[in-house]
């Protein structure tokens, strides 16, 4: 096996078209800066609803081929963003998506929520000890905004980064490997704020049913919660966009503005933030610009 570079990043994501949504341009920024990206996705996406009409189809009361085609999905946003790394966690289809929280597609024996976490977690310690990751991105512990998958994706990500550091933990996936730093996603409801009123400024203009709020964008967090803002170079935010629009069935990407088949327009971030949660944080107040600050990679 050639060697990995020097820098790797593992970022662990619900749905194929969330990876672009919340890191599209740190992913972007990494990949082509020649670190090592590594996205684990826990679901296809089964459960999505279908923005195109003639798409409508795909959807899981119909012809429920809708995670196949989201997987063709995910594979030209990769290409947008110039990542190779991508697999699905315990192979495609393995998690089934469950569906917003509270609908029965939530009780589902095949379901992500309903996964067994130490079963689900050592598909993610096998993925850890092969990278060898410094950087490990995932969501906070209400993964972002309540989505069972997301809350799933957290508590996997988690436990995985804890099992593949125990030497006495299942050597047969591996050596023991300890990530160095752990962050999850957030944004500055400041930030969010900021965007919206600009969302709202453009007005007439926007080509969604509607606006969201603030309230609606996940992981809002205030100032002093932030550790790191990735705020790239206009390329890599127009990676990220790029990538978003390669989502087809699930996001419309409109200029600086997006909306998910809520048809509710949102302000689309370059600026990508991140809470550490293990790793020696900056002197305070001072915000790190490189996930990968004080790993010596
Ligand atoms: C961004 C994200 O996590 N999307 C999920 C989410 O999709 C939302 C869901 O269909 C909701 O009912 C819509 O109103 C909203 O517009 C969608 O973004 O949940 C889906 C089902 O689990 C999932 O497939 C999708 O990736
Ligand atoms: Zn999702």
């Amino acid at each position: 096996m050639t060697a990995l570079p020097a820098r790797r990043l593992l970022l662990v994501h619900a749905h194929p078209d969330d990876e672009s949504i919340n890191n599209g341009a740190t992913m972007a920024k990494y990949a082509a800066e020649g670190a090592h990206v590594t996205l684990v996705t826990c679901t296809l996406g089964e459960e999505g609803e279908v923005i195109p009409p003639e798409l409508a189809h795909l959807a899981p009361d119909r012809d429920d081929t809708l995670g196949a085609h989201r997987t063709g999905e995910l594979a030209d946003a990769m290409v947008q963003l110039g990542v190779t790394d991508h697999r699905f966690l315990g192979g495609p289809g393995r998690f089934r998506d469950s569906g917003m929280m509270g609908v029965p597609q939530n009780d589902r024996p095949d379901s992500f929520w309903q996964a067994d976490l130490d079963l689900a977690a050592s598909y993610l310690v096998e993925v850890i000890r092969e990278v060898r990751p410094q950087v490990l991105v995932a969501y906070d512990p209400d993964g972002g905004y309540g989505h069972p998958d997301h809350i799933k994706a957290h508590r996997v990500a988690m436990r995985a980064a804890e099992l593949a550091a125990e030497p006495a933990y299942r050597r047969d996936l591996g050596a023991p490997h300890a990530i160095a730093k752990v962050y999850w996603n957030c944004i500055p409801r400041r930030v969010v704020e900021e965007g919206f009123a600009r969302l709202h400024a453009a007005g007439g203009q926007i080509p969604f049913e509607g606006i969201a709020t603030a309230d609606d964008v996940p992981g809002l967090v205030d100032d002093d919660q932030v550790a790191a803002a990735i705020d790239v170079e206009a390329r890599y935010a127009e990676r990220k966009a790029a990538a978003m629009k390669a989502h087809v069935t699930q996001i419309a990407v409109d200029g600086p503005f997006f909306a998910l088949s809520n048809d509710l327009g949102q302000p689309l971030f370059g600026a990508e933030f991140y809470r550490l949660v293990k790793g020696v944080p900056e002197p305070a107040g001072d915000l790190e610009d490189d996930l990968f600050a004080g790993t010596g990679a």
